[in-house]
């Protein structure tokens, strides 16, 4: 489980973050949503360790990275919107690498792999380089490599932007069978049509705080929009459209 406490931080000189509180259970798939510049890849910075906090708290399944670097770290699977692969490394020696680096037997990377490679219809390229990828290749390359080590949370950056429609499916179908196994996931995302049919809960942040934390029923029932879709409760509630949101908004509380 993850649970982020008074997460306040950002970068040097130019806080973004303010007190943010959420919680992710075994099993969940979390939604993060918010406009550009809202704040989503600094909230995964903070919690995959690429920034650190001014202040607050982020446990993994009890763990802070603090306590365990290796071991925090080791938890996390991340996707990032941006495929960053090693040039000079095969399809098959970034399994392996990723094997090594989360303290997997390169027998067990390669079988757990097997599956995934086949999914993506990746597997009669083992021996290819990044340079012959495509962008939604090298991204699915950067799935194969996060789910073939089954960590605690998966940390998936905007998943929907450079997949086409079949890959975007099996990678949902993905999640989902990892739900089942205990994984948590947060993802970030502007397809919001997407998002509610297979979030279990939303994270909405504006301009660095969360706003809104719940099941898309709590956030009806919070801003008292019975029969609107996530996208309308959102783009209302950034626009300060829903009866007490500009409170919500300059709160920056978290209402459950
Ligand atoms: N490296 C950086 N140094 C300083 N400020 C940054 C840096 N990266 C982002 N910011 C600022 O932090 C704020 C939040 O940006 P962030 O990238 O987290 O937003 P986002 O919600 O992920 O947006 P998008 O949907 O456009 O990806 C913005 O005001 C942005 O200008």
């Amino acid at each position: 489980m993850l649970k982020v406490t008074n997460l306040t931080g950002g970068y040097l000189g130019h806080p973004v973050l303010k007190e943010l509180n959420f919680e992710i259970k075994e099993g969940e798939l979390v939604g993060l949503i918010g406009l550009n510049g809202a704040g989503k890849s600094t909230t995964i910075q903070e919690i995959i360790g690429l920034l650190t906090p001014y202040s607050g708290q982020i446990e993994l399944d009890g763990l802070t990275l603090q306590q365990d670097l290796e071991g925090y770290r080791r938890k996390i699977g991340f996707i990032p919107e941006t495929p960053s692969l090693y040039e000079e490394l095969t399809l098959r020696e970034h399994i392996e690498v990723t094997a090594l680096a989360y303290g997997i037997s390169v027998d067990l990377a390669f079988k757990r792999a097997e599956k995934l490679l086949e999914t993506f219809r990746l597997s009669d390229k083992l021996d290819w380089f990044p340079v012959n990828f495509s962008k939604g290749m090298k991204q699915k390359v950067m799935i194969i490599c996060a789910f073939l080590v089954e960590p605690s949370l998966y940390i998936v950056d905007e998943p929907f932007m450079g997949l086409d429609p079949l890959a975007i499916q099996d990678l949902i179908d993905l999640m989902m069978e990892m739900k089942k196994t205990g994984s948590s996931i947060l993802m970030s995302t502007h397809i919001l049509a997407t998002a509610e049919k297979f979030c279990d809960k939303f994270i909405v942040l504006h301009e660095g705080q969360v706003v809104a934390f719940g099941t898309v029923e709590e956030l009806r029932s919070q801003f008292n929009q019975p029969k609107a879709s996530l996208d309308e409760i959102y783009l209302a509630l950034t626009k300060g459209n829903i009866p007490n949101s500009k409170e919500v908004v300059e709160a920056g509380k978290t209402h459950e």
